[in-house]
């Protein structure tokens, strides 16, 4: 959805993510100038969660914000995105938001004619973000960021995943969720993730949740730039 169609001209932005770890990381990297212009929420795990509270909370103050941004952690999809780098989304796809069928594999949603599964990211914010990023030599990668309610755990689910959406670069498990949320009261959406683990077979002892949350205190210093 392009920016002219959306209508409100609030001044904050909010952040919403998932856990109390990256909400304590992103307010303490906000300078003061943007701590006092930006609301950091704790919407839970999972699209369903995100999408309530990010809603519940728009519900009564959407008209103070002019923008939606899902934060936090993420699966990175080698080769593009390693452990420690940043990915920006410009497509959010619901990447299991469909049907399984004996014959034709996944069917979307969209291809059901129940809905859909992709949102677009902000363009403009996401390029200024992406362009400010590599300024600071931070690594960025822009490409699809897949929202799952199931984390991704084995090579045969991450094959499919890659095959079905060649651009995935990133997983989360809210971003979908904030974003129909933040569509729902025309606001623009972003989403940035923090690699702390490889999409693939399941191994919890692998993810370097410290790098991660490291990357996304020093990407959220930059974000204050840009906002
Ligand atoms: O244990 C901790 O210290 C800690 C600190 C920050 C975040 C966490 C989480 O467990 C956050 C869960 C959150 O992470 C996202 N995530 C991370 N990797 C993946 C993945 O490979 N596939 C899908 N989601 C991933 C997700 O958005 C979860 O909500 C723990």
């Amino acid at each position: 959805m392009e920016a002219s169609r959306y209508t409100k001209a609030g001044s904050r932005i909010l952040i919403a993510v998932a856990v109390q770890a990256e909400h304590d990381v992103i307010l303490q990297a906000l300078p003061d100038h943007a701590r006092q212009r930006c609301d950091v929420i704790i919407v839970g795990v999972g699209p369903a969660s995100a999408a309530a509270r990010t809603a519940a909370h728009l519900a009564t103050e959407s008209d103070r914000y002019r923008m939606v941004i899902s934060a936090g952690i993420g699966g990175g999809f080698a080769p593009h995105a390693p452990i420690g780098s940043i990915v920006l989304a410009n497509q959010i796809i619901a990447a299991d938001l469909g049907s399984e069928t004996p014959d034709q594999g996944f069917l979307s949603v969209d291809t059901l004619g129940f809905g859909r599964s992709i949102i677009s990211a902000d363009r403009r914010y996401t390029t200024e973000l992406t362009s400010a990023l590599r300024a600071s030599n931070i690594p960025v990668h822009v490409g699809a960021v897949l929202t799952v309610s199931t984390t991704t755990g084995s090579a045969h689910t991450t094959a499919a995943l890659v095959q079905r959406i060649p651009d995935a670069t990133a997983e989360g498990m809210e971003g979908f969720g904030v974003a129909m949320a933040a569509e729902l009261f025309r606001l623009p959406i972003m989403e940035m993730r923090a690699i702390s683990n490889e999409v693939g077979p399941r191994d919890r002892d692998s993810w370097r949740i410290p790098d991660a949350l490291k990357s996304l205190r020093q990407a959220t210093r930059i974000l204050a730039e840009v906002l």
